[in-house]
């Protein structure tokens, strides 16, 4: 089964290729730098999925990968997470009362469940804990906003900006997707020097090594 790991940015896509040192063979994925933003993301990964059906090698699986915020103590700087729901945190309605999802204005979803079987050889396979990952368009950069957001979702680990654009994308394809993020920074006040990239790019490579026989074993037909 092919498998396409879709980042935002080409330093996250090139994190995850230094896993797969030959570049090829049965585990190696494609690999997409799709675009920073889940209406990029999704355009991107929809774009690539349905290329792959016309040229007769369709993917099986769908990847959102990359950096993200982590919300402490579950999930600190340089550790890595596995989605178990994938939510957009931002798409819906203010009212005076609160934020009301798309779903509770009768429209469309804001969560994607990744394979539970999936996930729970994910999360073994590198350690990380499995949780929410919420997709956000605005890069949370108050503790006001975090403590909003976490008591909306008690469960959250990490929110980043592609995840639920890349799920979209995926469903409507009929295809499993699956999330994985490395952390680079807290979610809270802006605090741009507290960023650790770097770290958190090498835990994407680290956690994608462990990774790589679980996408190569899995298919969709052992979920359980
Ligand atoms: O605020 C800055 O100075 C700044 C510096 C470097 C990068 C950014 C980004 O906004 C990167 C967005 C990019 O990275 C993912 N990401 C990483 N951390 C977070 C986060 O805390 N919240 C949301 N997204 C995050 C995201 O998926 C984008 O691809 C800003």
């Amino acid at each position: 089964m092919r498998v396409l790991v879709a980042t935002a940015v080409p330093a996250e896509r090139d994190a995850v290729a230094q896993a797969f040192p030959a570049g090829r063979g049965p585990a190696a994925p494609g690999l997409l730098a799709a675009g920073v933003g889940p209406a990029r993301a999704a355009a991107a990964t929809a774009a690539a999925l349905t290329a792959a059906e016309r040229d007769g090698a369709p993917y099986g699986l769908v990847v959102s990968a990359g950096i993200g915020g982590g919300f402490l103590p579950g999930a600190p700087l340089g550790s890595l997470v596995v989605a178990d729901e994938i939510t957009a945190a931002d798409l819906g309605a203010e009212t005076p009362d609160g934020f009301l999802p798309v779903t509770e204005l009768g429209f469309g979803t804001v969560t994607h469940r990744p394979p539970a079987a999936l996930v729970r050889r994910a999360a073994a396979a590198t350690g990380a804990p499995a949780g929410t990952v919420l997709t956000v368009t605005t890069v949370t950069g108050t503790a006001a906003r975090a403590a909003e957001l976490r008591a909306r979702h008690p469960r959250a680990l990490a929110e980043a900006m592609e995840g639920f654009g890349v799920a979209e994308a995926a469903a409507l394809h009929g295809l499993p997707v699956l999330e994985i993020r490395a952390v680079s920074n807290p979610v809270g006040p802006r605090d741009r020097a507290a960023w650790r990239i770097g770290e958190a790019l090498a835990a994407l490579t680290e956690g994608f090594g462990k990774l790589a026989p679980v996408l190569e074993s899995w298919n969709s037909h052992d979920d359980q």
